[in-house]
């Protein structure tokens, strides 16, 4: 996508905070997609193990290793390049194609919360959205967990963003500066704090859980055919279960967001 014409009026416009909420929104469905996709396979612990499989020079686990050779063919064709893209390895090739111009949006930081995503994603979610046991399709799991991690890492990051943008709203302006300057964090956390629309955001995964989670037949009707492998069952043919995306958003999403922003804003004066 391109992250600048969705995050402002035009390359060099001002950062709107309502497109950037519209970018969050948008990535729910990249995530409730994405997890749907995951959790048709089962939990196939060792793939998250380290050392399990024999890699040359690398001590990771096999998922692990299937990001970083998919980030290593991404740096390739400059995606790390974008500030509104952070990679999970940090031992990545140079790109091959020419560095692009990017309006400095941001404030030069390097802001990176992937390890505290990977280990959410890998402990807390995983084994919450996947039936157990071992169905030996590593590659599909690895590779569909790799497009999770990915969409949660935007989702996440965006707050460098948002923080941005409400850093450079006239009405609070003032009162960012003074917080940062005594540096207060717990102040930036409330100012930026939005309860409201917090709630929002939940809400609306829970529908999307639940919409995008059902079979449709050719009629429109929903499908209702049990699926009995699901793990926490008792959710008839949902794919995904709601209560896991909602959690996930509540305890993980939201607070990293929110990280990702207090720490941007504690930073933006150096
Ligand atoms: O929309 C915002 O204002 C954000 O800062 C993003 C977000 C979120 O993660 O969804 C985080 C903190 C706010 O309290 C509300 C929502």
């Amino acid at each position: 996508m391109n992250f600048f014409e969705n995050a402002g009026s035009g390359p060099t416009g001002p950062l709107s905070l309502g497109k950037l909420r519209q970018t969050l929104i948008r990535l729910e469905d990249t995530i409730v997609f994405a997890l749907i996709e995951r959790a048709q396979f089962a939990h196939n612990a060792i793939i998250y193990e380290p050392g399990k499989f024999d890699f040359k020079d690398f001590g990771g686990s096999f998922m692990e290793w299937v990001l970083r050779e998919t980030e290593v063919v991404h740096a390739k064709v400059r995606r790390f390049a974008s500030p509104d893209e952070n990679p999970f390895f940090d031992d990545l090739p140079d790109a091959i194609l020419p560095a692009l111009e990017y309006p400095p949006v941001l404030h030069p930081n390097n802001i990176n919360v992937n390890p505290d995503i990977l280990r959410m994603y890998t402990q807390e979610i995983i084994p919450a959205i996947c039936r157990p046991g071992d169905d030996l399709q590593y590659g599909s799991a690895s590779t569909r967990d790799v497009e999770c991690l990915q969409a949660l890492s935007r989702r996440i990051h965006c707050g460098k963003f948002v923080a941005e943008a409400k850093f450079l709203d006239p009405a609070q302006h003032d009162l960012y500066v003074d917080a940062i300057r005594r540096g207060d964090a717990a102040r930036c956390e409330e100012l930026l704090t939005n309860k409201a629309v917090e709630a929002q955001v939940v809400r609306r995964m829970r529908r999307k859980a639940l919409i995008y989670g059902q079979d449709i037949t050719i009629d429109g009707e929903v499908e209702t055919k049990p699926r009995p492998e699901s793990p926490t069952g008792g959710q008839g043919s949902r794919k995904i279960d709601l209560d896991v995306v909602v959690n996930m958003y509540e305890k993980f999403v939201i607070p990293l967001t929110v990280k990702v922003e207090v720490d941007y804003l504690m930073r933006r004066l150096t």
